[in-house]
């Protein structure tokens, strides 16, 4: 299978390190971007084709990868409109962008999956929020979901306002664990330990508990439950983020991200 990236950025190459020489061989994948960094770093790293422009290698793709920043997707869009095939699948990665107001720019193209990955898929351990618009086969589907496996586990929705929801949880998520590592980091070394250290320390623990919690049935209450001893030491740590709101910090975190989905597909959309 042929599959073309407009975009060659943090998130396409991620999602490239996941498929190339797995998926599908580098070679059978191309990538647009007017960057030239961009384009050498990826075709040095994975053996893909590489353009400035859109050309025939993505008029001959059955899967297009929309992955430019949602305020560009308007503009990739009207230039790839003209070289798309009426049966190729488009799946877009961008935040926000609804899949009614891509298909318009897309001359009414409908067979577009709208999905939300994470960076972890650089590691093929990403995860996928997706959602088919009314356009897209059974087949497509089905492309468009080994596709996304090839970079990690994937969530299909039936409703698309969910897809905001998703990219607050784990589209944006993986900043929220490496913020909480920092945090963990600095703690570290302002109780004496080195910076090193503490960067292990905290990320062992963090792959660690996350991998626990994956494999436990029990719930996350209790795996928190279980390492918190009454008048010890965990009990005082999360006695004091009790006391500074970090949970709710965290909630209306999320719920921020949320609504700056919706904001930029509003925007975006009216554009
Ligand atoms: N970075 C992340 O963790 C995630 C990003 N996303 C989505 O992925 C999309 C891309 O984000 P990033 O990779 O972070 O941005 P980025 O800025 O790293 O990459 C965008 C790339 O698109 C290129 N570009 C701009 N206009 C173009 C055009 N007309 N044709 C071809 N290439 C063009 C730019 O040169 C740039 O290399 C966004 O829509 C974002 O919402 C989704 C999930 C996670
Ligand atoms: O911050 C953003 O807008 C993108 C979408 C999810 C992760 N990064």
């Amino acid at each position: 299978m042929k599959i073309s990236f407009i975009g060659g950025g943090n998130m396409a190459s991620a999602l490239i390190s996941g498929l190339a020489g797995k998926f599908t061989p580098g070679s059978n994948i191309h990538v647009v971007d007017p960057s030239p960094e961009a384009l050498e770093r990826l075709t040095q790293a994975h053996g893909v084709t590489a353009a400035h422009a859109i050309g025939d290698e993505v008029r001959s793709s059955e899967v297009v990868v929309l992955a430019v920043k949602p305020q560009q997707m308007r503009e990739a869009a009207a230039l790839l409109q003209p070289q798309l095939g009426a049966g190729t699948l488009v799946l877009s990665i961008a935040a926000g962008i609804r899949g009614a107001d891509l298909s318009r720019w897309l001359g009414g193209h409908r067979a577009i999956v709208r999905t939300m990955p994470n960076t972890p898929a650089l590691i093929g351990r990403g995860i996928t929020g997706m959602v088919a618009m009314d356009g897209v086969s059974e087949a497509q589907k089905t492309a468009a979901d080994a596709i996304m496996k090839a970079a990690g586990q994937t969530v299909w929705l039936n409703d698309e306002a969910l897809i905001d929801p998703v990219t607050a949880v784990s589209g944006s998520g993986p900043a929220y664990v490496f913020y909480f590592l920092e945090a963990m980091q600095q703690a570290a070394v302002e109780l004496g330990l080195s910076a090193e250290q503490g960067r292990e320390l905290a990320v062992a623990t963090f792959a660690g508990a996350a991998e626990l919690a994956a494999r436990s049935p029990e719930s996350l209450q209790v795996l928190r439950e279980r390492v918190t001893s009454k008048g010890g030491t965990t009990y005082a740590a999360i006695t004091s983020m009790e006391e500074s709101g970090v949970k709710d910090a965290v909630v209306k975190a999320l719920k921020a991200a949320a609504t700056r989905g919706r904001e930029l597909g509003e925007e975006m959309g009216a554009s």
